[in-house]
């Protein structure tokens, strides 16, 4: 949007200029009322504002500027509606960009049609509603690309599940938010236990089916506010809202429905669970590991349970860390 805005500025400039000098005063003010809308929208948007809205005002601010002008000075006008109409598909949702752009025609075959032929009216129809359609195919590619990326980018391709960037990206922005916020909010880490062994009796592609169907579980038991995510191989993460007694609770939950699942018939295959819940002034990767930590110790008392890292409010925060004061959770 700042392009657009730079780009529409220096356009309009030159003109409002050279009409000043031939005493156009009425073009002049409205060259600077567009110039000056497009300034104030930039410094709505750099101040915070929500950039579907401040794109949309943009859009309507020199869509209207354009259909003014154009009523002032006529069809010498009309080229400027090419480059608005295609300003639109790159700043709004297509189809608020076809709305505009739709209504635009209307309105300027309202302003001109008794200054031109029929012949030269359809033929600024045809080629203003020629350009729209280009640009809306275009549009429609470029955001369908973006969101085909931003999918590699993020998700696992095997199970579905949020991928490991994903999480580091997840974990960032909760640390962030707690500093402003302090919304409780816990991690859970996920270990199959001895999923090894899946892959060396059932073969690769088995493990990789149970690895799906074990995704489709946890997505069944966790709730929507929670998010899943791939830490590794066998290893998944959910960033679950709450303190670390309620992450507990759901962690017994994951544990208990994998040990009665049988997924893959007579073979039980169990998980290994490690809870953290964030403390203040912690760090993602302080977090991380302390979670890491208590799986680490689940796996060491024997695997199947859920090992929790005790919460570091009730603890001075210069105490480093130490295996030994975990808590385990005993199983249910
Ligand atoms: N089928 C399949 N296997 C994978 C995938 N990613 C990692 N693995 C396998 O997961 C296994 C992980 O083995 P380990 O780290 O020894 O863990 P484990 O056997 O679960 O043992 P513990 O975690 O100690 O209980 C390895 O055999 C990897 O090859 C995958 O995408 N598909």
């Amino acid at each position: 949007m700042m392009i657009q805005g730079t780009l529409g500025v220096l356009a309009i400039l030159p003109f409002a200029v050279s009409r000043a000098l031939q005493g156009e005063w009425v073009m002049v003010i409205l060259d600077l009322l567009i110039i000056s809308g497009i300034v104030s929208l930039g410094v709505y948007g750099r101040n915070g504002a929500n950039f579907r809205t401040v794109s949309t005002l943009f859009t309507l601010m020199y869509t209207s500027g354009m259909l003014a002008v154009i009523s002032v000075k006529g069809p010498d006008m009309l080229f400027w509606a090419y480059p608005t109409a295609i300003g639109g598909y790159f700043m709004v949702r297509l189809k608020v960009a076809i709305s505009i752009s739709v209504l635009s025609a209307v309105a300027i075959t309202a302003l001109v049609y008794e200054a031109l032929s029929a012949f030269q009216l359809s033929g600024f129809v045809v080629t203003y509603l020629l350009v729209c359609l280009f640009s809306y195919f275009f549009a429609a590619r470029m955001t369908q690309d973006k969101q085909r990326l931003a999918e590699q980018a993020t998700i696992d391709p095997l199970t579905g599940a949020n991928n490991r960037r994903a999480l580091d990206d997840a974990i960032e922005s909760r640390v962030s938010l707690f500093s402003r916020r302090a919304a409780p909010v816990s991690i859970v880490i996920i270990d199959i236990d001895y999923f090894k062994r899946i892959n060396d009796e059932y073969g690769h592609a088995v493990g990789d089916l149970f690895l799906q169907r074990f995704v489709e579980y946890l997505n069944g038991v966790i709730r929507k506010s929670e998010i899943l995510f791939r830490f590794g191989g066998e290893e998944f993460v959910v960033i679950a809202e709450g303190r670390l007694e309620e992450a507990s609770n759901l962690s017994e939950k994951i544990r208990g429905l994998f040990e009665q699942a049988q997924l893959i018939p007579d073979h039980a295959v169990t998980v290994s669970i490690g809870v953290a819940e964030l403390g203040h002034e912690e760090t993602s990767r302080e977090w991380m590991k302390r979670a890491d930590d208590a799986l680490y110790l689940a796996k060491s008392l024997g695997r199947n349970r859920v090992c929790l890292a005790p919460s570091l409010e009730s603890k001075p925060k210069t105490v480093s860390f130490d295996e030994s004061i975990l808590v385990e959770k005993e199983n249910a």
